[in-house]
């Protein structure tokens, strides 16, 4: 079975010091919690999915909103739904320019927060969401020294 592909992009503010991750909680299924991320339309690369997938689901705009700490750099979730249908999205890394920004969610999901890395890690569920933010946050804190 081929692969199903999405993409998204893992958004962080800095507030007082400390890092951030903006996470959505779903309103269908387990309610789980992810980055914004989502499917790939009919040939739409990576880039421009997460790019379209942040607006529709958190309002937010590339550039405007946030802006991607490399283009290069990416984090890749592997994972298979249900024991069923192997699935893979590639993520992005991107700082909010603004941490206060009002976050609109579309009907798809029913919650967001910010969380520091040890809270996200506790409310993503899958050990393979978690390893992705682990991986952004040492990519961000690197980034950050230098
Ligand atoms: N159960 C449902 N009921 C009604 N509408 C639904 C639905 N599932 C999807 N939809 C619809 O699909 C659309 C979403 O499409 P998109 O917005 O395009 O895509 P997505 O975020 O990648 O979708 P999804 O939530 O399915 O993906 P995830 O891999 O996180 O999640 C897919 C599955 O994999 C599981 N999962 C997530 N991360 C995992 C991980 N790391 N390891 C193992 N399983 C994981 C999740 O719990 C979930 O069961 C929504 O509009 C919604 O209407």
């Amino acid at each position: 079975m081929s692969n199903r592909l999405a993409s998204g992009i893992i958004l962080f503010r800095k507030v007082l010091g400390s890092i951030e991750y903006l996470l959505l909680q779903t309103s269908y299924g387990i309610n789980h919690w992810t980055p914004p991320k989502g499917h790939l339309d009919d040939g739409e690369d990576f880039l421009t999915a997460a790019i379209r997938e942040t607006r529709e689901e958190a309002g937010l705009e590339f550039n405007e909103d946030y802006a991607l700490l490399s283009n290069e750099c990416t984090v890749e979730s592997n994972y298979v739904i249900d024991d069923k249908i192997p699935k893979r999205v590639v993520y992005w890394i991107a700082e909010m320019k603004n941490a206060d920004r009002e976050i609109k969610l579309s009907d798809e999901h029913i919650k967001y927060g910010w969380f520091r890395l040890n809270d996200a890690c506790d409310i993503v569920q899958y050990e393979e969401m978690k390893k992705v933010l682990i991986k952004a946050d040492a990519f961000i804190i690197n980034r950050i020294k230098h």
